[in-house]
């Protein structure tokens, strides 16, 4: 099956642009890099590093390292295509009035909230703007061009400006990186399902908040319902060496997916 999503009158998109080929599950995705974003969930201390929030709540951080590298590479590529790169930043204010009170189930769900209430004295220390815990890892430092956006709740589509930053760009394709992928990664793909993004994850990019088996069942649950699931290799392959990636031309492939626009 074939699937195109043709717009007309995007000013970004002359049309002289190829659209790409990524590789992914279940279906290769045909994209144009200025009709993508690559998007960087929540890469914090908070959720990658040993005495951060995730580690102090249970959750086992130790093998982090190898997704931080492979972000690194995405972010070559993205950069190196001029497409976007969109970093998140989860977190709330010192005083935590952005996390909500009792009258939210965010009081009740968030471990970072819990962990506080249990151990008193790490108050103002999880996830709260202006401390290291809130801070992006010194590997993954956004440069000029790069947008950060910072989120109060697990989806990136609430209470922020994400969804106006790429409708204003023309963007509809997000290519999702970070942690954790069965939480905020998941839950940003999911909403932008609903806003008719095609979100796809570069399994090897992102890192789960649980058992081993959660990465792999949140990969299922996006590659089977709500989008596709690709790598870091051929991110990089298909953005990274643009140009030589591989055309889609107008032949329309039986099980492929198109999502590039067309142009007035
Ligand atoms: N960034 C995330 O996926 N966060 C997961 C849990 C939390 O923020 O409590």
């Amino acid at each position: 099956m074939s699937i195109a999503t043709e717009q007309s009158g995007y000013a970004l998109n002359t049309g002289a642009e190829p659209a790409l080929e990524l590789p992914g599950k279940p279906e290769p995705l045909h994209m144009r890099a200025s009709e993508t974003a690559l998007v960087v969930v929540d890469m914090q201390n908070a959720y990658s590093t040993i005495g951060g929030y995730l580690d102090r709540a249970g959750f086992d951080v130790s093998s982090t390292g190898p997704v931080i590298r492979q972000i690194q590479r995405a972010i070559a590529a993205a950069r190196a295509a001029g497409m976007p790169v969109i970093f998140f930043q989860n977190g709330w204010d010192a005083e935590y009035v952005e996390a909500g009170g009792p009258g939210s189930p965010n009081w009740y769900k968030s471990n970072a909230l819990k962990t506080m209430r249990k151990e008193p004295e790490l108050n103002g220390s999880l996830l709260a703007k202006g401390t290291w815990d809130y801070d992006l890892v010194d590997e993954l430092k956004p440069q000029a061009g790069d947008i950060v956006i910072p989120k109060p709740r697990y989806s990136g589509f609430f209470n922020t400006s994400f969804d106006s930053i790429l409708r204003s760009r023309g963007i509809r394709n997000l290519v999702f990186t970070g942690i954790a992928t069965n939480v905020c990664v998941e839950s940003t793909l999911r909403d932008g399902f609903f806003l008719e993004y095609f979100g796809v994850v570069l399994a090897d990019a992102t890192h789960q908040a649980g058992p081993e088996f959660i990465q792999q069942a949140a990969l299922y649950n996006i590659e089977t319902f709500f989008g596709w699931v690709s790598s870091t290799d051929d991110f990089c392959r298909t953005f990274g060496e643009a140009g030589t990636g591989a055309e889609t031309g107008a032949e329309s492939d039986t099980d492929t997916v198109q999502t590039e626009s067309t142009t007035a």
